[in-house]
């Protein structure tokens, strides 16, 4: 079994334990059930911001231990100080030990575009995703078929929230791609190995068609990684494990930002 497999099997029993704990109906009445999203989409494609989406990870299944301990206030008010787009928030426990209060916490704390980041595979994680205050969920092509994503996705969007679609292959891109999707996600990440290869990303970008908003996601670990991400076609920048590994994530989310920044106001200057 893969991981993706492994974490499938362990989601389906969470899902239906917490569906018997919290029925819908209950995560209707929430507070954030009611709240009106913000835009990802928008957030990245606003030429004024970096279009970093900064990751709270603790521990990942490639990486082991991160930075568990983290104040999730802390972290992702300073990410957003320190010159994020959005925030994405890892609500899985098992692997990544990440929490919807997690989600909450930063929901609780942040006027921003909040990724939750998690593996749907049924209806009821997208109402949770709502219900706890996120404003996008992730669907992984790897993992789900194209008509689940499409179903999970009219039911994210009929709540307001929009969908990054994540690939990592041209098969996976030609199988799932349509209408649906709000953003492409290309995962530089081999779930089987683990290994990043942004040279993916760059063999990629330009088969995911013009208009959609495409995210840069895993393995980057330099601000020039991302403005060579950039000047490629690519407008978000999903961070994760450079930024926790940091002993202070938003310093490290800072120096991206403004290193990003004075090299493409340096290569204006030069045009
Ligand atoms: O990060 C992992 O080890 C991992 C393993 C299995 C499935 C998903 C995994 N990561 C989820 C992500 O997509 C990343 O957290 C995200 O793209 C950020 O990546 P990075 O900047 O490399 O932490």
């Amino acid at each position: 079994m893969n991981i993706l497999q492994q974490i499938a099997e362990y989601k389906k029993a969470e899902v239906a334990e917490r569906q018997k704990l919290f029925p819908v109906e209950f995560l209707k009445q929430k507070l954030y059930y009611k709240s009106k999203p913000v835009s990802l989409k928008s957030y990245i494609t606003d030429a004024s911001k970096t279009g970093i989406i900064a990751e709270i990870k603790r521990k990942s299944p490639s990486e082991g231990s991160i930075n568990q301990h983290i104040s999730v206030e802390e972290v992702s008010i300073g990410y957003m100080q320190s010159g994020a787009s959005a925030l994405s928030v890892l609500t899985d426990e098992p692997s990544f030990g990440g929490s919807l209060k997690d989600l909450e916490i930063a929901r609780k704390f942040n006027y921003c575009p909040i990724l939750r980041k998690d593996f749907m595979l049924d209806p009821y994680q997208v109402y949770e995703a709502k219900a706890h205050g996120a404003d996008a969920i992730l669907l992984i092509a790897a993992m789900i078929d194209r008509t689940l994503c499409q179903d999970l996705a009219a039911l994210a969007h009929e709540l307001g929230m929009e969908v990054l679609l994540e690939v990592h292959s041209q098969e996976e891109l030609d199988s799932h791609l349509g209408n649906y999707a709000d953003l492409v996600g290309i995962n530089s990440r081999d779930l089987k190995s683990f290994e990043t290869d942004l040279n993916l990303l760059a063999s990629l970008v330009d088969q995911v068609p013009e208009g959609i908003v495409k995210v840069a996601e895993s393995g980057l670990k330099t601000p020039e990684d991302v403005v060579k991400m950039k000047e490629i076609g690519f407008q978000g920048f999903l961070i994760g494990t450079t930024f926790m590994k940091s002993s202070q994530p938003a310093k490290a989310c800072q120096r991206f930002s403004q290193q990003i920044k004075s090299a493409l106001a340096s290569k204006e200057f030069v045009k």
